[in-house]
């Protein structure tokens, strides 16, 4: 067991979790990238996973959406095994059935867009939903008309990704992943690829769905003031392990961790 400090899960929502990692390790040959790792996440909650590079934050991120399988350890999302299947009353690696289910409740937005070149930006928000869920296509072309307006971008259904700007290009992005309906929105340094004056209007997007909306969001950045808007809960990894975790203004403000401080005094 890795945790050596309380976990967002706490009271007052103490038995309701949406995301639960037991005792999860991830290695890369010789090197323990997660240690034992348990942390659970309310549903509704704004979790943000701060620490210096390499703690292993990516990995959990891309555990969740299984680009990565655990060592060791389970994951749990909206109450369903995600790597795992219960077969005659035991645990067994799950069929990629099971795991493509449980993962529909996951979206995330990654560092670089990845939206498709050759499709217009309409067409790249109604993909997934037409493809994956089975959506017919008017009603997955209103989402993406909804999701678009969101995000700030109604007017640019017809565009291709190259005529719009990387932090257009990100909001694209973000409404593709909230056109699967998921339940969790991760979030993986999604600014770090942006000119430093486009990082505003995507902070805000993100800003305006987390105080508008009833999503769950696990996210990765180094944008303290951002992580500091939105958070419910802040996570604070070293080596692999959560060494200290609590609301923003108490992270922030107050890191009982020496390794916190250190972090953080590099970082604000
Ligand atoms: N596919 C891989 N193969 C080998 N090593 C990997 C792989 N993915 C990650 N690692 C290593 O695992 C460690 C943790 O990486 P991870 O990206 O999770 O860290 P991080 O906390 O997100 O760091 P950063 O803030 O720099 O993004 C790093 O040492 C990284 O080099």
């Amino acid at each position: 067991m890795a945790t050596e400090s309380r976990t967002p899960s706490a009271a007052p929502d103490a038995g309701r979790e949406l995301i639960r990692f037991d005792g999860v390790t991830k290695r890369f040959g010789d090197h323990t990238v997660l240690d034992g790792l348990d942390f659970t996440v309310a549903p509704g909650k704004h979790v943000t996973l701060i620490g210096p590079s390499g703690s292993g934050k990516t990995t959990i991120l891309r555990l969740l959406m299984t680009l990565l399988r655990p060592d060791e350890g389970t994951i749990k999302v909206a109450g369903d095994y995600l790597t795992h299947e219960e077969r005659n009353g035991r645990l067994v690696p799950a069929g990629e059935k099971h795991t493509r289910e449980v993962r529909k409740h996951i979206g995330m937005v990654f560092q670089q867009f990845n939206l498709f070149p050759n499709m217009r930006v309409l067409r790249n928000v109604m993909e997934a939903p037409v493809h994956v869920l089975g959506l017919g296509k008017d009603a997955a072309r209103e989402r993406a008309r909804e999701l678009l307006d969101l995000v700030g971008l109604g007017d640019r259904c017809d565009a291709y990704p190259t005529q719009l700007s990387g932090g257009q290009q990100q909001r694209v992005a973000i409404a593709r992943a909230l056109a699967m309906r998921p339940q969790v929105l991760l979030l993986d340094e999604v600014t770090s690829a942006l000119d430093p004056e486009l990082v505003a209007g995507v902070l805000d997007v993100l800003r305006d769905i987390a105080h508008t909306t009833d999503i769950t969001m696990l996210c990765v950045t180094h944008e303290m003031s951002f992580a500091r808007d939105i958070s419910d809960d802040v996570l604070m990894f070293d080596a692999g392990r959560v060494i200290e975790s609590g609301p923003p203004e108490k992270i922030f403000t107050e890191p009982e961790h020496e390794r916190t401080r250190e972090f953080l005094s590099a970082v604000l």
